[in-house]
């Protein structure tokens, strides 16, 4: 088939080298041109694992030419199917900013004005319930002047990826959501999918789009509640004096529980639970319920950095002293920072009047942006020497081997906000929640 994928961050660039791969030609627009070129250089314009080589072997000139980008809308009247992929970030009041949606279903829809056969939208974003239906359709609708139904299709297709193995958790998805309100469109959607159907034998959910919505919301709402929910149970252990991940691997075993996402420390960032925990609040209590579970997971995860800092603070004044920050970006894999814990840590510890260096292999250079003041090491060797303390914000396999580095240190204290460091007869180690 032929496929646009329109905006091409960590999604839509994931999806298209993908696409690609299983067969599809695919087209990424997007209005960044430095991301257009680096694709059609053959090059990821985002950190991920796989993604390398999945771009360098369809786009670029050595390429099978499945896979190119543009800045040019007119490129998805060549397509059959088009993805939205934009951004949807919250609004000061923590409700969802749809305004990049609807401008950009605006072009898609003055863009498709000029087709006369049928087209296939899907909405792959994350939109709160209601938004497929009743912002983006009636947005194309106007500006191509066809009707959904007619010959156009409008469909919702969450995405599940993790940042970090969007690759592999593309290809091998335990399920595929089919949101569609007419026929054709759920055909179109199943056309798409299906040499990924094929291969890894997801289970398919086919829904309205309403539905769908609903679906991605429940999903992050669930897994950012469970890791809440294993940080609250985490600080009782820790006021027991017992392991909360002895704890967690016990309640694992209960397959009602399950044993993933138990792992307690510093909390949830992202680009996603954050603002789609936000945005499924601020849409409910608009509709006139306050989901109280949901807002007592983001008070407990507003609150860990918060206990980080004052275990540290139980052992050391940092005012004046160098303190290493190891792990910077919102979780291992990615370079994304995005409402990383480590931003209200590094915002403590400047509070308190230290000196930070802050290390990472991979997301230092997005910190700086958001953190010129403070120094960036190369290593975490070079973090750690001279400095009084240490906190670990990213759970980093790099960090779990190393060991002569904290002797560099002037004293061995280290906060561990992740689980990763092994404790040592000369240091005096904190976990947070063990
Ligand atoms: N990042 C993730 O792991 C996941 C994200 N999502 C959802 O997918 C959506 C996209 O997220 P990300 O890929 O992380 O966003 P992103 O911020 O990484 O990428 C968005 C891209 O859209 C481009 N863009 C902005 N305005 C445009 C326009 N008018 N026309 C064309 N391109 C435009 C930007 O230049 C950027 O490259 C969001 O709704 C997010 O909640 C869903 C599952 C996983
Ligand atoms: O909607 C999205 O964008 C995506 O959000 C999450 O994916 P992601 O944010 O990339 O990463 P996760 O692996 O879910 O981790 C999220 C945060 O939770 C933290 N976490 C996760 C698991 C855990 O046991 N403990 C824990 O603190 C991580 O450190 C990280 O900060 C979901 O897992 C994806 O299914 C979803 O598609």
């Amino acid at each position: 088939m032929n496929i646009s994928v329109i905006g091409s961050g960590y999604v839509g660039t994931t999806i298209a080298a993908c696409f690609a791969d299983l067969g599809h030609n695919v087209v990424n627009v997007d209005i960044d041109t430095g991301i257009v070129d680096a694709i059609n250089r053959g090059e990821p314009p985002v950190h991920e694992d796989g993604l390398p080589e999945l771009i360098a072997m369809h786009a670029g000139e050595d390429g099978t030419g499945r896979l190119r980008a543009t800045t040019d809308y007119s490129a998805v009247l060549d397509t059959d199917v088009t993805f939205l992929c934009l951004p949807t970030p919250q609004k000061s009041d923590g409700g969802i900013d749809l305004s990049i949606m609807e401008a950009g279903a605006k072009q898609l829809g003055e863009t498709l004005a000029q087709k006369s056969g049928w087209h296939t939208v899907v909405v792959k974003s994350t939109v709160v319930p209601g938004t497929t239906e009743e912002v983006i359709t009636p947005i194309i609708e106007e500006a191509s002047g066809t009707t959904e139904g007619e010959l156009l299709g409008i469909g919702m297709n969450p995405e599940f990826l993790r940042e970090g193995t969007a690759v592999h958790d593309f290809r091998h998805p335990e399920k595929v959501v089919l949101g569609a309100d007419n026929e054709r469109t759920l055909e179109d959607m199943h056309d798409v999918f299906t040499p990924l159907i094929a291969d890894a034998d997801p289970h398919i959910v086919e829904t309205n789009t309403r539905t769908a919505e609903m679906i991605k919301y429940a999903n992050n709402g669930f897994l950012a509640t469970k890791v809440s929910l294993i940080n609250d149970i985490g600080n009782v252990c820790k006021e027991f004096g017992v392991d909360a991940y002895e704890v967690a691997e016990a309640i694992g075993l209960d397959d009602r529980i399950g044993e993933q996402f138990l792992r307690s420390g510093l909390g949830w960032g992202g680009s996603c639970f954050p603002k789609d925990t936000n945005a499924i609040i601020h849409a409910a209590k608009e509709q006139g319920y306050t989901p109280a579970v949901l807002e007592a997971a983001v008070e407990v995860n507003d609150s860990q950095p918060e206990r980080l800092l004052s275990l540290l603070d139980d052992h050391t004044d940092v005012s004046g002293q160098k303190v290493a920050v190891l792990g910077l970006a919102f979780k291992p894999g990615t370079d994304d920072i995005r409402n990383s814990r480590a931003i209200p840590v590094i915002e403590g510890l400047r509070e308190r009047g230290a000196s930070v260096t802050a290390y990472d292999p991979v997301a230092a250079e997005n910190m700086e942006a958001r953190f010129p003041e403070i120094d960036y090491a190369d290593s975490a060797a070079d973090a750690l020497a001279d400095a009084s303390a240490c906190v670990v914000c990213t759970d980093w396999d790099e960090f779990a081997v190393l060991d002569d580095e904290f002797e560099e240190m002037k004293t061995q204290v280290v906060v561990d906000g992740r689980r990763v460091i092994e404790p040592r007869e000369a240091m005096t180690y904190e976990g947070l929640t063990w």
